[in-house]
């Protein structure tokens, strides 16, 4: 079955100046027990298509099924189905951990005594059985993540949104909330939905991404055959004086890909950067180039959208 069904979605701010085409027509599907990652920049749309697809906001125009309910006849099945934990997180700063998630779970229709019992079968599968009578305001970042997440568990839902999860903490931090949100789905079988700014952590998480850019999805694909299209490194070279006689040699090297003029330096892509340096010096030597600098890059996410939106302006053998 498919949890999420979304159909030519949009979304249009009208602001005092002008209007802004946060989300312009995304299609998509996330089947029952998927973990899903919607990928994308600062301003991409991530944030308004999970506030649309959640009933907090209103679409402009399309559609979308969210747990098999339509979203704007159905509002109130759909949000009764699943946990929404945003960017900020909702908790009380000035409760202990017990009060704020059975509060949490009286406001999702259960008594006091099934309240008690979720916050306690929450707190154990996300540890924070330690935590429990501890005030909200007093907790670290990565503690209040976990509770914000228990917070949006709290009602067992089929389907969970988490907007950048992982924002705001350090590696150690990301490395056990991501432990946590695998175990969302293999142990609890929870289908997730979140967003990121993060290719490692898609990477780390996600069955399946989403890449989003200005509103429209760009990429659909699982992060491995999205890391094959950018495959390889990226050589920096940086040079005083004319890059043209650097730029032709370089072109006729059998290990440069995508190569690409800018301001004082030449970039390129290939297999294994390290082992593609001594070549690359020793090419420019010939081309009698005066080369300041050279160094190496892994892809990151900035390349996986160059690659994907067309290589830039500046691509001169793509
Ligand atoms: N209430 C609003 N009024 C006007 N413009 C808005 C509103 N909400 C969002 N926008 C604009 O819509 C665009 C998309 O914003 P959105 O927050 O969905 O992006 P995002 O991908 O979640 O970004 P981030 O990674 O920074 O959270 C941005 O240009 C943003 O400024």
């Amino acid at each position: 079955m498919q949890l999420i069904e979304a159909k030519g979605l949009a979304r249009t701010f009208t602001t005092k100046h002008g209007e802004v085409h946060a989300v312009r027509g995304v299609d998509f599907t996330v089947a029952d027990g998927e973990i899903v990652g919607f990928l994308g920049p600062n301003g991409a749309g991530k944030t308004t298509t999970m506030r649309m697809l959640t009933t907090l906001l209103a679409p402009t125009s399309g559609s979308a099924t969210v747990t098999g309910f339509d979203l704007r006849a159905r509002a109130a099945e759909i949000r009764a189905r699943i946990g929404f934990v945003s960017q900020n997180g909702g908790a009380n700063p000035g409760y202990d951990v017990t009060t704020e998630l059975v509060l949490q779970a009286r406001l999702y229709g259960l008594s006091p005594a099934a309240a008690a019992g979720a916050a306690d079968e929450v707190c154990d599968f996300l540890q924070l059985g330690d935590l429990r009578d501890r005030i909200i305001g007093t907790l670290s970042g990565g503690q209040r993540r976990r509770l914000d997440i228990a917070l949006g568990l709290v009602h067992k839902p089929r389907l969970i949104f988490l907007d950048e999860p992982s924002a705001g903490l350090d590696p150690a931090g990301r490395n056990h909330l991501w432990s946590y949100i695998r175990r969302l789905r293999d142990d609890l079988g929870t289908t997730v939905f979140l967003s990121t700014h993060y290719l490692d952590e898609a990477d780390a998480l996600c069955d399946r991404v989403l890449i989003l850019d200005q509103g429209k999805i760009i990429a659909e694909d699982s992060p491995e055959a999205l890391k094959r299209r950018v495959s390889g490194d990226a050589v920096t070279v940086e040079i005083d004086g004319d890059l043209g006689p650097a730029l032709e040699r370089l072109k006729a090297q059998p290990f440069v890909r995508d190569l690409v003029e800018e301001e004082r330096r030449l970039r390129f892509r290939t297999d294994v950067g390290e082992r593609a340096i001594m070549a690359t010096v020793r090419a420019l030597d010939q081309s009698g180039a005066d080369v300041t600098a050279i160094h190496v890059d892994r892809p990151t996410l900035d390349d996986v959208f160059l690659t994907l939106t067309g290589a830039g302006d500046g691509a001169v053998n793509a």
